[in-house]
């Protein structure tokens, strides 16, 4: 392709809220156009890009017997109404009306559509297992869309479905998409991990999620360097071996402590370390409200007290709730004299006694609360984030955390839709059973965004060359002179048998020509300059800028020696 024909405007410079070097290099390359918050177009590098990708998805999902389909964007409210998750989603879900007045949801993802779709086409058990897959666009009215294509509100996506008998089976695809997820990141040359990750709502307890790292990632793992433990913090199990202090239990005693709301605050005002508070907070969980305890130098997990409490619709109780249960406001809760509501605690409260906690009273608290003779505790659990440099279970060592960014995810879904659904087949008796399904996702758009983030330099990008947008950048140094101009041509009609060729044709000084193709990030570029007149071009790489004068009869053979060794 010429560049004098193609549409790539780079930039000079960026918009200062691009803040992430992945959204500052997209919009830079000339790669995306921001129509809205969080929505995009892709101009042609970025489709190019992102064709190689899906072309990767594909080839990987159909060596796994992946089927591919295309699904309905629109989706009828009706499909979501039976799976009663039309109410369970809030702002997120895009919602719409047709001309009739119907409703829909522009699809933030497909499990009521597929299982709809199957339900009437696989009735026995002779026909399964299936996996369907799509590649295609979703929505998610995001509240704070950002970082370019990481985080959209109009996103590419590949997601898979698999249809099975038996538990088994479904084991057997889980495993053969944990394994396609592995060869997709391989060849598109992210450094990734899986991670053990949490089920959430979707419920059963198997899923992983591939991990690009990045410090820009807003996942953090927790990895190990004696093991190959791997999980997202929301997950990550802290291990609890009772280590309690045994100091001798002292008298409660009220303290007046003016102005004091926060744990830091209280333990300067009591000169003791922050291990020594004890920070309550009041949830609503369903809709019974509960207590959590937490020591002041943990925090609360949110994702591990869904889990605990096996359901999503937890929130902090607002102020006014809390008033109305305690008679008291948030920064001086305590669980003394508390019996209106359960109180639960982090497993590591456990370890110590005589305990800083709020008075229920604005402007007091307690120290010296113990447990048992002061407060009852419902139950201990493991509701806290790990904090890096801990034990992890068993002996997998010790936790250390890294940024990631989700690129995939595995999930065994179970017979979740197929039972609120009614998508049964008939097994070998006969018997209608409920599916049993897995569902599996990429983030095809993210995964562009994330090799970026991964492979660039302070000029730009710097694509592994199985995603590059082109793989030879054909630059005529000055196409005013006919002899470079005649040889650039020459060699744009011959490099084009074996590559995908951008030919920067374009009247344009040097300068900018070097700078363009620094920031669109080809693998290898081939110059042709003012040693033209001699049959001598210069060839080098974008990664390390290894470069070598050769003569033209040479070129295939040294183009394909820099091309095969760039990864
Ligand atoms: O999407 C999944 C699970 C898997 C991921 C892989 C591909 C198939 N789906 C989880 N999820 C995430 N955000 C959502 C946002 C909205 Cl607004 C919604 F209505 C539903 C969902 C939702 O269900
Ligand atoms: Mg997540
Ligand atoms: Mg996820």
């Amino acid at each position: 392709m010429k560049q004098s024909k193609i549409f790539i405007p780079t930039l000079r410079e960026v918009p200062a809220e691009a803040e992430a070097i992945s959204h500052k290099l997209l919009l830079k390359s000339g790669m995306i156009k921001q129509n809205a918050r969080g929505i995009y177009s892709y101009l042609p590098t970025a489709k190019r890009v992102l064709n190689k990708i899906e072309q990767i998805v594909r080839e990987e999902m159909e060596k796994i017997d992946g089927v591919e389909v295309l699904m309905p964007v629109l989706q009828q409210a009706e499909l979501w109404k039976e799976s009663g998750r039309w109410d369970a989603y809030g702002p997120e879900l895009m919602r719409l009306h047709d001309r009739n007045k119907r409703e829909f949801s522009l699809g933030p993802t497909h499990e009521e559509v597929v299982t709809s779709l199957v339900r009437d086409e696989l009735k026995s058990y002779k026909r399964l297992p299936i996996t369907l897959f799509q590649i295609q666009t979703k929505f998610r009215d995001e509240q704070r869309p950002r970082f370019g294509l990481l985080r959209g509100r109009e996103f590419i996506m590949k997601d898979a479905y698999s249809f099975h008998a038996n538990e088994d089976s479904l084991d057997d695809t889980y495993q053969d998409m944990y394994h396609a997820y592995h060869n997709i990141f391989t060849r598109v040359g992210l450094n990734f991990r899986p991670v053990l990750a949490d089920s959430g709502a979707i419920g059963g307890d198997h899923t992983h999620e591939f991990m690009a790292l990045a410090d820009i990632g807003e996942d953090t793992i927790v990895y190990s360097e004696t093991s190959d433990y791997a999980a997202n913090i929301e997950k990550a199990e802290v291990a609890y071996t009772p280590n309690h202090e045994h100091t001798p239990l002292k008298d409660i005693e009220k303290v007046e402590t003016p102005n004091v709301t926060t744990a830091q605050a209280l333990a300067d005002f009591l000169n003791v370390t922050l291990d020594k508070i004890i920070k309550s907070m009041i949830l609503k969980v369903d809709d019974e409200y509960v207590m959590i305890l937490i020591r002041g130098h943990h925090e609360v997990n949110d994702v591990k007290l869904k889990s605990y409490f096996k359901t999503d619709n937890i929130e902090m109780a607002t102020e006014s709730e809390i008033v109305n249960i305690l008679g008291a406001k948030p920064g001086s809760l305590g669980p003394v004299n508390v019996d209106q509501i359960k109180i639960y605690a982090d497993n590591f409260v456990q370890d110590i006694n005589n305990l800083a906690v709020g008075a229920n009273e604005t402007g007091y608290h307690f120290i010296n609360a113990n447990v048992d003779r002061d407060f009852k505790i419902e139950a201990y659990g493991d509701f806290r984030f790990i904090l890096e440099g801990e034990a992890l279970p068993g002996d997998l060592g010790v936790a250390k955390f890294a940024e990631g960014i989700e690129v995939g995810q595995v999930f065994k879904l179970g017979t979740k839709y197929s039972e609120s659904m009614n998508a049964t087949f008939l097994d070998e008796q006969g018997k209608a059973q409920p599916l049993i399904m897995g569902c599996y996702g990429i983030g095809i758009s993210r995964t562009l965004s994330a090799a970026i983030e991964q492979h660039h330099d302070d000029k730009g990008i710097i694509w592994p060359k199985a995603i590059a947008p082109y793989e030879v950048h054909l630059i005529a140094i000055n196409p005013k002179k006919e002899e470079q101009q005649a040889l650039a041509d020459q060699l744009y009609g011959q490099l084009q048998n074996k590559y995908d060729v951008l030919y920067d044709d374009r009247k344009e000084s040097a300068g900018v020509k070097f700078n363009d193709a620094d920031l669109i990030g080809l693998p290898v570029r081939v110059m042709v300059g003012k040693k033209a007149s001699e049959g001598i071009v210069e060839v080098k790489r974008r990664d390390n800028s290894e470069s070598k004068e050769v003569h033209i009869d040479e070129l295939d053979e040294v183009l394909a020696t820099f091309y095969d060794a760039v990864k």
